[in-house]
Protein backbone atom coordinates (compact mmCIF):
# COMPACT_ATOMS: atom_id res chain seq x y z
CA UNK A 1 0.00 0.00 0.00
CA UNK A 2 1.52 3.54 -1.13
CA UNK A 3 1.63 6.16 1.47
CA UNK A 4 -0.33 9.20 1.63
CA UNK A 5 2.38 12.42 1.95
CA UNK A 6 1.93 15.51 3.96
CA UNK A 7 4.06 17.45 2.82
CA UNK A 8 4.97 20.98 5.37
CA UNK A 9 6.95 23.70 6.35
CA UNK A 10 6.56 25.27 9.64
CA UNK A 11 8.46 27.36 11.24
CA UNK A 12 7.12 28.03 14.90
CA UNK A 13 5.60 24.47 15.07
CA UNK A 14 2.01 25.28 14.57
CA UNK A 15 1.81 23.70 11.13
CA UNK A 16 3.40 21.17 11.81
CA UNK A 17 1.31 20.08 15.02
CA UNK A 18 -1.43 20.19 12.08
CA UNK A 19 0.46 18.12 9.66
CA UNK A 20 1.10 15.39 12.62
CA UNK A 21 -2.50 15.32 13.43
CA UNK A 22 -3.53 15.33 9.25
CA UNK A 23 -1.05 12.34 9.06
CA UNK A 24 -2.73 10.52 12.77
CA UNK A 25 -6.16 11.08 10.52
CA UNK A 26 -4.80 8.96 8.00
CA UNK A 27 -4.03 6.33 10.39
CA UNK A 28 -7.44 6.14 12.09
CA UNK A 29 -8.96 5.78 8.45
CA UNK A 30 -6.14 2.70 7.87
CA UNK A 31 -3.74 3.99 5.46
CA UNK A 32 -0.34 4.88 6.19
CA UNK A 33 0.80 8.58 5.94
CA UNK A 34 4.40 10.23 5.47
CA UNK A 35 4.57 13.03 7.37
CA UNK A 36 7.16 15.21 6.08
CA UNK A 37 9.00 18.43 5.99
CA UNK A 38 8.90 19.86 2.79
CA UNK A 39 13.16 20.24 2.37
CA UNK A 40 13.34 16.39 2.50
CA UNK A 41 9.80 15.46 0.62
CA UNK A 42 9.82 13.09 -2.79
CA UNK A 43 8.59 15.24 -5.46
CA UNK A 44 8.64 11.54 -7.33
CA UNK A 45 6.31 10.18 -4.22
CA UNK A 46 3.67 13.24 -5.33
CA UNK A 47 4.04 12.90 -9.13
CA UNK A 48 2.82 9.45 -8.33
CA UNK A 49 -0.04 9.71 -6.22
CA UNK A 50 -3.59 10.68 -6.75
CA UNK A 51 -3.71 12.35 -3.30
CA UNK A 52 -1.93 14.30 -0.93
CA UNK A 53 -2.08 16.84 1.67
CA UNK A 54 0.41 20.60 1.96
CA UNK A 55 0.48 22.54 4.94
CA UNK A 56 2.09 25.83 5.36
CA UNK A 57 1.68 28.89 7.38
CA UNK A 58 0.55 32.56 6.28
CA UNK A 59 3.69 34.09 5.68
CA UNK A 60 5.44 37.40 4.19
CA UNK A 61 1.92 39.06 3.70
CA UNK A 62 -0.18 36.68 2.96
CA UNK A 63 1.91 34.10 1.13
CA UNK A 64 3.55 31.22 1.08
CA UNK A 65 6.66 30.48 2.85
CA UNK A 66 9.29 31.65 -0.41
CA UNK A 67 12.33 29.95 -0.01
CA UNK A 68 11.12 26.27 0.10
CA UNK A 69 7.71 26.17 0.13
CA UNK A 70 6.76 28.46 -2.76
CA UNK A 71 9.13 26.85 -5.37
CA UNK A 72 7.59 23.54 -4.35
CA UNK A 73 4.39 24.34 -4.32
CA UNK A 74 5.33 25.86 -8.28
CA UNK A 75 6.96 23.05 -8.97
CA UNK A 76 3.86 20.96 -7.91
CA UNK A 77 1.15 23.40 -9.66
CA UNK A 78 3.12 21.85 -13.37
CA UNK A 79 1.29 18.07 -12.34
CA UNK A 80 -1.19 19.02 -10.13
CA UNK A 81 -4.66 18.11 -12.69
CA UNK A 82 -6.56 15.79 -11.49
CA UNK A 83 -5.23 15.23 -8.57
CA UNK A 84 -7.00 15.48 -4.97
CA UNK A 85 -4.99 17.97 -2.53
CA UNK A 86 -5.70 18.53 1.30
CA UNK A 87 -5.07 22.21 2.13
CA UNK A 88 -3.52 23.52 6.05
CA UNK A 89 -1.91 25.46 7.88
CA UNK A 90 -1.67 28.36 10.85
CA UNK A 91 -1.59 32.05 10.92
CA UNK A 92 -1.77 34.88 12.63
CA UNK A 93 -3.21 38.08 12.14
CA UNK A 94 -4.66 37.91 8.94
CA UNK A 95 -8.11 36.84 7.48
CA UNK A 96 -7.19 33.62 5.51
CA UNK A 97 -5.76 35.24 2.28
CA UNK A 98 -2.84 33.54 1.48
CA UNK A 99 -5.06 30.41 1.81
CA UNK A 100 -7.62 31.82 -0.78
CA UNK A 101 -4.93 32.49 -2.83
CA UNK A 102 -3.34 28.77 -2.72
CA UNK A 103 -6.73 27.24 -3.00
CA UNK A 104 -7.36 29.26 -6.62
CA UNK A 105 -3.74 27.99 -7.55
CA UNK A 106 -4.31 24.52 -7.19
CA UNK A 107 -7.50 24.48 -8.55
CA UNK A 108 -6.39 27.13 -11.34
CA UNK A 109 -3.73 23.98 -11.75
CA UNK A 110 -6.79 21.57 -12.29
CA UNK A 111 -6.80 19.83 -8.62
CA UNK A 112 -9.38 19.15 -6.68
CA UNK A 113 -8.81 20.94 -3.25
CA UNK A 114 -10.43 18.62 -0.34
CA UNK A 115 -14.02 20.61 0.77
CA UNK A 116 -12.99 23.28 -1.87
CA UNK A 117 -11.26 24.85 0.87
CA UNK A 118 -7.83 24.83 2.46
CA UNK A 119 -8.26 24.38 6.70
CA UNK A 120 -6.66 26.98 8.73
CA UNK A 121 -6.17 28.08 12.47
CA UNK A 122 -4.80 30.48 13.97
CA UNK A 123 -1.59 29.95 15.94
CA UNK A 124 -1.44 27.07 17.89
CA UNK A 125 -4.07 24.23 17.16
CA UNK A 126 -6.54 23.86 19.73
CA UNK A 127 -8.01 20.33 20.71
CA UNK A 128 -10.47 21.30 18.14
CA UNK A 129 -8.51 22.58 15.31
CA UNK A 130 -6.35 19.07 15.96
CA UNK A 131 -9.52 17.41 15.68
CA UNK A 132 -10.56 18.80 12.47
CA UNK A 133 -7.14 18.33 10.71
CA UNK A 134 -7.70 14.56 11.95
CA UNK A 135 -10.74 14.56 10.16
CA UNK A 136 -9.09 15.91 7.28
CA UNK A 137 -6.68 13.12 7.25
CA UNK A 138 -9.65 10.54 7.08
CA UNK A 139 -11.26 12.62 4.31
CA UNK A 140 -8.17 12.62 2.32
CA UNK A 141 -7.51 8.77 3.18
CA UNK A 142 -11.28 7.92 1.96
CA UNK A 143 -10.19 9.70 -1.48
CA UNK A 144 -7.28 7.59 -1.92
C1 LIG B 1 7.77 36.42 8.85
C2 LIG B 1 6.37 36.13 9.22
C3 LIG B 1 5.34 36.57 8.39
C4 LIG B 1 4.01 36.30 8.71
N1 LIG B 1 3.01 36.75 7.88
C5 LIG B 1 1.71 36.54 8.22
C6 LIG B 1 0.67 37.00 7.38
O1 LIG B 1 0.89 37.60 6.33
N2 LIG B 1 -0.61 36.76 7.78
C7 LIG B 1 -0.92 36.11 8.93
O2 LIG B 1 -2.10 35.90 9.23
N3 LIG B 1 0.06 35.62 9.74
C8 LIG B 1 1.36 35.83 9.41
N4 LIG B 1 2.36 35.34 10.23
C9 LIG B 1 2.00 34.58 11.42
C10 LIG B 1 2.17 33.09 11.20
O3 LIG B 1 1.45 32.66 10.06
C11 LIG B 1 1.68 32.32 12.43
O4 LIG B 1 2.46 32.68 13.55
C12 LIG B 1 1.70 30.82 12.26
O5 LIG B 1 1.07 30.22 13.37
C13 LIG B 1 3.09 30.26 12.10
O6 LIG B 1 3.00 28.89 11.81
P1 LIG B 1 4.18 27.86 12.10
O7 LIG B 1 4.26 27.69 13.61
O8 LIG B 1 3.77 26.62 11.42
O9 LIG B 1 5.45 28.46 11.55
C14 LIG B 1 3.70 35.61 9.91
C15 LIG B 1 4.74 35.18 10.75
C16 LIG B 1 6.05 35.44 10.43
C17 LIG B 1 7.15 34.95 11.33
Amino acid sequence: MSKISVVYWSQTGNTEAMAEAVGAGIAKAGKEADVVEVSSASMEDLKAAKVFALGCPAMGAEVLEEMEMEPFVEEVEGFAQGKTIALFGSYGWGDGQWMRDWEERMTAAGATVLNGEGLICQETPDDDAIKQCEELGEQLAQNA
